[in-house]
């Protein structure tokens, strides 16, 4: 791997006698990693029943280490059935800093592809409200893919630039990650295109933009709450001199003690003669751990102002027809009232939404909660996302089919399968985790898997 000349000069400077150790990780392979979805299943019974070599990663209670050259995770139905994220090993301490709990208001600000949103929802076990942002489009699309195939009842996507939510959400949330956009020097090893982008005014550039995307965002936490300042870079100018800068503008902010100290480095203040507070914020070194390179900073908000709270805000009322043509479906297929209200509409399709949220008027909303499906004058189309929400046990009907099955292969596919079941929508699971879709008429199945992820897995 040939590393840009500029950065191999910063790395030696910075790292001194480590610098060979750092440097010798360019040829070894990445460590590959996985997390259990915690909103499916436990991480011990993933661990008894995903079909890989999983060993403990030790600074999370739900990764586990893969054999890539043995498994292929990825490619597994149960990763269609959203049981499992693959994710790198570091990328999983910063929610673990974030430490979220069940009932709260967090912001994920930099989102996609997802990692941490959905690492973040099953902490939040589906209780509270979780606003996942993405200023991407692009990025937005396997944001969405990812919450939905996870299972996330209670996340809102949202396409923002971070500076026009500060007032909306002023003193809003208990918790806020920042996964910030970053030169991603601890990401050329696993990902060298990376590298290309770089060069030192990238890094200069980067850090202009995380020092605006704080200064947006410290308003929206209230007194109290936990912020999470996170990069993907080893470059002190994008992590330990943003962090400095910020707390010099915001005293009501403290840099605290980062959980999992043991198994990280602490930053570098030194490197930059800065705060020696900022020694509790961490670095995770690919030469000292089996993972990536990352920095994470945990704040805290003192005091200081307090954002006006924002009322609950008014979403499009549901058109009646809509409301009843879902009740309809719920009461046929659900074995409760598990969704039951509020609701709103976008078109047609029907979305489940927290009832105390603030207005979302004039923002870019790509999912206002979960997507539960489409109503179509007299009849009801339930949404892939509302198949993957579900519990198997929370439906009438449903067909288990096993992962060897060829029946599933042929569900996968998108094929119609003979069944003499009850008429209706059915949901298919593979061993009990719902998968998507179908619905039975005169003696078959009809495929309502996504035509998007047919074919995917093997
Ligand atoms: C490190 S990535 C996020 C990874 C994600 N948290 C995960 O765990 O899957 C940083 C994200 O910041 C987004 N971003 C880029 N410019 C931004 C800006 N000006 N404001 C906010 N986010 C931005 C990028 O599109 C990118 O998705």
């Amino acid at each position: 791997m040939q590393l840009p000349n500029d950065y191999q000069t910063q790395m030696t400077h910075l790292l001194g006698e480590e610098a060979d150790s750092f440097f010798a990780t360019y040829q070894e392979e990445p460590s590959r990693g996985l997390r259990v979805n915690s909103l499916k299943l436990t991480p011990t019974d993933g661990k008894d029943r995903l079909p890989f070599t999983l060993t403990p990663i030790p600074w999370t209670d739900t990764g586990f280490f893969y054999d890539h050259h043995k498994d292929r995770p990825g490619k597994h139905v149960f990763h269609a059935a959203g049981l499992y994220y693959i994710q790198d090993p570091s990328a999983m301490a910063p929610a673990e800093a974030l430490d979220p709990k069940p009932g709260e208001r967090v912001l994920d600000l930099c989102a996609a592809p997802g990692g941490k949103t959905t690492q973040i929802a099953a902490k939040m076990k589906g209780s509270g409200i979780l606003i996942a942002n993405e200023i991407s489009r692009e990025r937005r699309k396997a944001l969405v893919e990812n919450i939905e195939r996870c299972g996330v009842r209670n996340a809102i996507v949202l396409g923002e630039d971070p500076r026009h939510l500060t007032t909306r959400f002023a003193g809003w949330f208990d918790r806020i990650l920042i996964d910030a956009p970053c030169s991603g020097e601890g990401m050329f090893r696993k990902d060298p295109a990376t590298m290309e982008r770089w060069s030192l005014r990238s890094t200069q550039a980067a850090a202009e933009l995380q020092f605006s995307i704080l200064e947006a965002t410290a308003p929206m936490l209230r007194t109290g709450g936990r912020l999470v300042y996170s990069t993907c870079t080893f470059n002190p100018r994008e992590n330990e001199s943003v962090i400095h800068q910020f707390i010099s503008n915001h005293p009501e902010f403290e840099v605290v003690r980062a959980p999992g100290v043991n198994h990280f480095s602490p930053a570098r203040p030194d490197w930059a003669n800065l705060d020696p507070s900022l020694n509790h914020a961490v670095r995770l070194w690919p030469h000292r751990l089996r993972g990536e390179g990352h920095f994470i900073c945990v704040l805290e908000k003192r005091a200081g102002e307090e954002g006006a709270r924002q009322k609950p805000g008014k979403l499009p009322p549901v058109h009646k027809e809509a409301a009843h043509v879902f009740s309809n479906f719920a009461k046929e297929t659900l074995v409760e009232d598990i969704f039951p209200g509020p609701y709103t509409l976008f078109g047609d399709h029907l979305y489940h939404i927290p009832d105390d949220l603030p207005s979302l008027k004039g923002l870019v909303v790509e999912r206002p909660g979960l997507h539960l499906g489409q109503a179509k004058r007299k009849h009801f189309a339930p949404s892939h996302a509302l198949a993957l929400a579900l519990k198997s046990e929370e439906v009438k009907r449903r067909i288990n089919l096993s992962p060897k099955d060829e029946q599933l292969q042929r569900y996968l596919r998108g094929e119609a399968l003979p069944y003499e079941g009850e008429k209706g929508w059915t949901l298919v699971t593979v061993d009990h985790f719902p998968l998507g879709w179908g619905k039975v008429s005169g003696g078959l199945l009809k495929n309502h898997y996504p035509k998007w992820l047919r074919s995917e897995v093997v």
